[in-house]
């Protein structure tokens, strides 16, 4: 199979996190937290190239220092994730068809494991696209305003999304596009493509591949990174 190339995600400005940098530059075991997850992409032998979306007038980039064989491109991103995205595919090389596939990572998922991303490629490729997940554990509940659980929703069926996601480049563009166009801010690729009609195959990946949303979360990806390899 042809590598492909990974669209990433690091234009937020982590507000959850709080403080003055955006998270994926804040320190997680030493470096920088994007440059865990870039180090992760680019050690994947089925992985051809990084297009990196940043935000603009980002001025931190350029001190990541990233090192490596591989072509890491950089693209500005948008107000939203879905923005960005978008801008991300619009800046592949040429070469990338928009028959190809290609794969779309948050920067702030640095413990993802390469045996997932390997799973979701194979599968995802046959099935026409698809992105890593994983089935709800819990007991789910509907909150109402009052802070109070009024009802207890079924469970069966219900997966949370992760990333990577992979769809073809065209697909993928043209799909995001028409969200926008209908002001619906999508919250992952498979959403977008699911308000086209497709269907994306859930392909069960480790539960580790966490995103790094909160500050506490940095002490959990850190006890994680060197276990998720
Ligand atoms: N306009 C945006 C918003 C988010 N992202 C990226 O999308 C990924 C997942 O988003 P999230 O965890 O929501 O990051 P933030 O938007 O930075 O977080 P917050 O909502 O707390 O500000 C992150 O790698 C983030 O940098 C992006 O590229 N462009
Ligand atoms: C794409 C995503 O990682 C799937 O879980 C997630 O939706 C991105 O984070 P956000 O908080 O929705 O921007």
């Amino acid at each position: 199979m042809a590598p492909l190339w990974c669209v990433v995600p690091a234009a937020g400005r982590g507000t959850r996190v709080g403080g003055d940098l955006p998270k994926q530059y804040l320190p997680l075991a030493g470096r920088p937290l994007i440059l865990h997850t870039l180090d992760r992409l680019a050690a994947h032998p089925l992985i051809a190239g990084l297009m990196v979306v940043l935000g603009a007038g980002d001025e931190l980039w350029p001190s990541v220092g990233l090192l490596g064989s591989k072509p890491v491109l950089t693209a500005i991103g948008g107000a939203e994730r879905c923005d960005s995205v978008l801008a991300g595919l619009n800046a592949l090389p040429s070469g990338v068809g928009e028959d190809a596939f290609v794969l779309v990572h948050d920067a702030a998922r640095p413990c993802v494991r390469e045996a997932d991303i390997t799973r979701l490629i194979e599968r995802g490729v046959l099935a026409g696209g698809g992105l890593l997940g994983a089935p709800l554990r819990d007991t789910l509940k509907r909150a109402g305003a009052d802070g109070r659980s009024h009802e207890t929703e079924p469970r069966d069926h219900r997966w949370r999304a992760f990333t990577p996601q992979m769809f073809r480049r065209g697909d993928l563009s043209q799909a995001l596009r028409a969200a926008s166009a209908a002001g619906v801010t999508v919250s992952d690729e498979a959403m977008a493509m699911e308000r086209v009609g497709f269907s994306p195959l859930l392909v069960e990946g480790a539960e580790d591949n966490i995103k790094v949303t909160t500050a506490a979360d940095f002490a959990l990806a850190e006890f994680l990174l060197p276990r998720t390899k």
